[in-house]
């Protein structure tokens, strides 16, 4: 709820305009059968002038309901729209400060439907209830009391019209209410099976898959198309029942108000606008069913988006000045366990490196080697042991201060849509026009940045889709280099270079960024064979430190892997 009270802040007018119009509608609503009561009487009466006098209010009443309606809608919607805009903004802005743990927990793609669909359920319950939430009880306590007191004798023909149709409503919308959860759920998987599929076209059409996953996409879609015909089915039944109890109602009212009319014949206007507020009765139970039945769906929506905005970052940074941190980096005793993990995928690991040394971190595949270099940008935080760079614990310094001295070049390349400055001034906001041109000329990206016409102004499409795989590793690379930073941190990120292109970044590495300390993460000893020292890990434990001629001369893992990647290499030769 408190979700909805902060996002209506700014709509406090139309919200009370929108629910001032509903009242207004209801008055007209309630207003009209007394008047058409009127108008008969008139009539049997041959009283002409009143006739008028009465045609003229029941036309103003009823145009007056129809503005308040439309005003009622326009008021609504606007609010509906506004407020789902401020709370789809806002989760936004909180999903933005979660750290990476915060993030795996969701899952980025559950995360999407949260932003998407459950916020369209809260924009739908709000429109709903600023709609129906005062009409519908109005109308009912109103149609209800007025039948009662037109004709009072009748009492017992609108406890029972009230009990049938509330018994059907409650049951069959209770019936629905399940169908409706479950057609959500298979909207979400329709949605979810279409974007991996689309998302994964490329190995999809080379592994001839597709004959697979469209069935699995048509066998989710018949189940919902399914149950949108159960649903649909059970509506079809209903509207005719409602109608039918309403008929048997009005049979019944005008049956027993016989006696009645034969002892004052102008009973005949009271059974009319007695009737009319059977309907009315009729119509605010079904919608005030209808309505709690949706309103149900977006209650488990708006949880959803509190359980976003009730998440604590798992990362807080201490407010504190910005500094200036050199290269040195220090792993004091650290451990590391993701999040919902229960083994440590690093072990007791302490080391030292001094600033503007070349680190190579070497070992199998799921040694820790990423997990490792990730604790040094605070990705994520040691579960125990401190992580220092410049000499201070990474904890204890503020945000801009790291990201700054920090620079992560992560395996897969991400970049953005927009233009290739702008994913250039995501390393360096104030990056002017000589600075891309010297990062992008260290990452070897210019000679294929200055074959496009726009230069750094040229675009990069969603999924940076008109780069090759190593284009965007050399991007990747320019915008981490482009800062400055004191620490740059290569994970495996010039694997899909040629070893031409390769040789030629690490050079320009040495060359002109050699106050910065690197970190190049790779499988191959190969790539990290002219680092200064070399970090080996086995099983998330650090068991070599040292450099190339040392390791081989005397650390047995690093050995192996070095006759392991030599026998194969000379294998390719052959
Ligand atoms: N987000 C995560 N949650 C849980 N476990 C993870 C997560 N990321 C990695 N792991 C596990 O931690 C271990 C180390 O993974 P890491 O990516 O650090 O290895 P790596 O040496 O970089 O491997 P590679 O060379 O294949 O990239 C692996 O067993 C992996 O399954």
């Amino acid at each position: 709820m408190t979700i909805l009270k902060n996002a209506s802040k700014k709509f406090h007018v139309s919200i009370i305009f929108a629910v001032l119009a509903a009242a207004l509608m209801v008055l007209a609503t309630l207003w009209q059968p007394k008047l058409l009561q009127s108008i008969i009487n008139a009539i049997m009466k041959q009283e002409s002038n009143k006739i008028m006098g009465i045609g003229f209010w029941l036309i103003t009443i009823a145009v007056i309901g129809l503005i308040a309606g439309v005003i009622n809608t326009i008021m609504s919607a606007k609010v509906a729209q506004g407020m789902a805009a401020e709370i789809r903004e806002a989760a936004f802005r909180k999903i933005q400060t979660f750290s990476f743990g915060n993030i795996e927990q969701f899952s980025s793609g559950n995360l999407v439907v949260r932003l998407t669909n459950d916020i369209n359920q809260i924009q739908n319950l709000i429109m709903i209830l600023l709609q129906s939430l005062v009409r519908i009880p109005l109308l009912f306590i109103g149609s209800f009391i007025l039948a009662m007191v037109t004709i009072p004798q009748l009492w017992w023909v609108i406890i029972l019209l009230v009990i049938i149709i509330g018994c059907i409503t409650f049951f069959s919308f209770g019936v629905m209410g399940k169908h409706f959860k479950k057609i959500q759920r298979l909207i979400d998987k329709v949605n979810e099976l279409a974007k991996e599929n689309l998302m994964g076209i490329r190995v999809v059409k080379s592994f001839v898959q597709e004959k697979r996953q469209t069935q699995g996409f048509a066998n989710t879609s018949d189940q919902l198309m399914h149950e949108n015909i159960l649903v649909g089915n059970v509506f079809s039944m209903l509207m005719p029942l409602f109608m039918l109890v309403a008929n048997m109602a009005i049979v019944v009212s005008i049956y027993f108000a016989g006696d009645l009319v034969r002892a004052n014949p102008y009973v005949v206007g009271a059974i009319t606008s007695f009737t009319n507020y059977l309907m009315q009765i009729m119509m605010a139970l079904i919608i005030g069913g209808m309505m709690s039945m949706m309103a149900s769906r977006a209650v488990v929506s708006l949880g959803r988006i509190k359980e976003i905005m009730d998440t604590n970052p798992m990362l807080k940074y201490p407010d504190k000045p910005i500094q200036k941190l050199d290269g040195a980096v220090e792993f004091d005793n650290v451990s590391f366990v993701y999040p919902d993990e229960t083994k440590p995928t690093l072990k007791n690991i302490s080391f030292q490196v001094n600033p503007g040394e070349r680190i190579g971190i070497v070992g199998a595949t799921g040694s820790g080697k990423t997990t490792l270099a990730q604790l040094i940008p605070r990705i994520f935080d040691a579960t125990k042991g401190i992580v220092k760079v410049g000499g201070v614990n990474v904890q204890d310094v503020n945000e801009t201060s790291l990201r700054n001295a920090v620079a992560y070049v992560l395996q897969r390349p991400i970049l953005f849509s927009g233009t290739i400055a702008d994913n250039l001034r995501q390393g360096k906001r104030d990056a002017n026009e000589t600075e891309m041109k010297r990062a992008s000329d260290i990452a070897q990206a210019s000679e294929f940045i200055d074959t496009r016409e726009q230069g750094f102004a040229a675009p990069v499409e969603e999924r940076s889709s008109n780069f090759s795989g190593g284009q965007k590793q050399r991007l990747s690379i320019t915008r981490g280099v482009i800062g400055n930073p004191s620490v740059l941190i290569l994970d495996d990120s010039t694997s899909a270079l040629d070893a031409k292109s390769e040789k030629l970044v690490k050079e320009a590495l040495d060359k002109k960024m050699n106050h910065t300390t690197t970190f190049i993460i790779s499988e191959k000893i190969s790539s990290v064979i002219n680092a200064d020292r070399i970090l080996v890990l086995d099983k998330g434990k650090l068991v070599g430190f040292g450099t190339h001629q040392e390791l081989l001369a005397n650390n047995s893992i690093y050995q192996e892997i070095y006759q392991t990647q030599k026998g194969k290499q000379e294998k390719g030769d052959q």
